[in-house]
């Protein structure tokens, strides 16, 4: 079994003219300037967008280092920086709209770069505004939550949800480089690292039997924060990520669908409650219970892969049940599913751990049964 290492880990997605590098390191955010430099040669303007938690000191830090470098011809770079309000409701049309504003206000053009700071909701949020602004210009995810280090940064979805629809409008953009320094989770709360956790657990069942081993030796060590085992898990996950998205980057022919494991399920719950009630982590450890019930239903898979998923879960603090789960207010939010093709309901559903397929015809009552086994 692999053992972690204090290494800086080095990861290379694979998309041809759109490759880009995932540095992984710890205590390294005051080289990030030197990276982004270095990346992109030709940085005259950086457009840093910041979660408010992370304005100071991260974001911050980052834009002054930045705005004492010079471009090649020996001019300064300009900066500008803005703060979007915490959480899951950002991911708005009015935020992005405000965003659009501030890059006209700040005299952004084609060459000008968004730099985004923060979890999920900024990469997905910054990645769309530079995704359309004078119809795409380049950005540089910089991820300050674990779930943004082992998923979200990675792989060029970027998007805004609908009031009953997670992630509906958005485009496939890919950033030009990622970069993670593990240090500034120090300020994470608990309850946000701990989601990050429910997308770690995911690649282990969808890819990576030896990870999902891995993890249920070193859950503990995880919990804790451990700096080793974190690093050695975010770069697990990215190479994961990077690996399938390599091989489908605009999940067409359905194997990037596999990244979707339990999240048919987790969107639901995160419209239905309310944005940001349950976080998307949260959603999708109870997403994934409820598709591996759905398996068994099917008999796709066997119980203890359950009995596997759940005590991985428990072990990293993650819920398994959702009390308020309520089939007749999901499934109509369901059948808006991204995965779903001419209204047919698709599901990725495990066979063994380290191994899901995406499957069509699933019928209701099996659907609503996988959530009453989840409440
Ligand atoms: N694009 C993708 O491939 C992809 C993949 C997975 C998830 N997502 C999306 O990501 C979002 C969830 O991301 P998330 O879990 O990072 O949530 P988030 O971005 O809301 O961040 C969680 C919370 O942590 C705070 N925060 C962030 N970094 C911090 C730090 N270092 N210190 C202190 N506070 C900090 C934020 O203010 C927020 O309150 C969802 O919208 C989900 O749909 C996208
Ligand atoms: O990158 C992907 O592909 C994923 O599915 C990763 C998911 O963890 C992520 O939540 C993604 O945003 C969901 O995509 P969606 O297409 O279902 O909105
Ligand atoms: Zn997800």
């Amino acid at each position: 079994m692999p053992s972690p290492s204090s290494e800086v880990h080095s990861i290379d997605v694979s998309l041809g003219d759109r490759s880009y590098k995932i540095e992984i390191g710890t205590e390294s955010i005051d080289t990030f300037s030197d990276s982004i430099l270095a990346s992109l040669g030709d940085l005259t303007h950086a457009l840093v967008i910041a979660d408010a938690a992370v304005e100071n000191p991260w974001a911050m830090t980052i834009a002054s280092s930045i705005a004492k470098q010079k471009t090649p011809s020996g001019d300064d770079i300009r900066v500008n920086l803005i703060a979007v309000p915490s959480g899951e409701t950002s991911k708005s049309i009015g935020q992005l709209d405000t965003l659009w504003q501030w890059m006209l206000e700040s005299s952004a053009d084609r060459r000008s770069v968004v730099i985004a700071i923060g979890g999920g909701v900024i990469g997905d949020l910054a990645g769309f505004a530079a995704a359309t602004f004078t119809r795409g210009i380049r950005f540089i995810q910089v991820p300050t939550t674990l779930l943004a280090m082992v998923d979200s940064s990675v792989g060029g979805k970027t998007g805004i949800n609908l009031p009953t629809a997670k992630n509906m409008v958005g485009a496939f953009w890919q950033p030009s480089l990622v970069l993670i320094d593990t240090s500034v989770l120090s300020t994470l709360p608990d309850r946000s690292y701990i989601s990050g956790l429910g997308e770690v657990v995911k690649y282990g069942v969808i890819d990576d039997a030896p990870f999902f081993e891995w993890l249920e030796a070193n859950a503990g060590k995880l919990l804790d924060r451990d700096d080793n085992a974190v690093r050695y898990a975010i770069a697990e996950s990215c190479r994961s990520k990077a690996n399938v998205v390599g091989e489908d980057e605009r999940e067409t022919s359905g194997r990037r669908a596999i990244l979707n494991y339990g999240h048919t399920f987790a969107h639901a719950i995160e419209a239905t409650a309310g944005y940001g009630q349950v976080l998307h982590g949260e959603a999708v450890a109870i997403g994934m219970q409820m598709a591996a019930h759905l398996a068994i239903e099917l008999e796709l898979c066997d119980a203890e892969l359950l009995k596997r998923q759940t005590a991985l879960l428990k072990a990293c603090g993650l819920p398994t049940t959702y009390a308020a789960a309520d089939p007749d207010a999901m499934l109509p939010v369901m059948k808006r599913d991204k995965k779903v093709s001419h209204g047919n309901l698709r599901f990725v559903l495990p066979e063994r751990i380290g191994s899901v397929t995406l499957l069509g015809d699933i019928k209701e009552p099996n659907v609503t049964k996988a959530i009453l086994a989840c409440c």
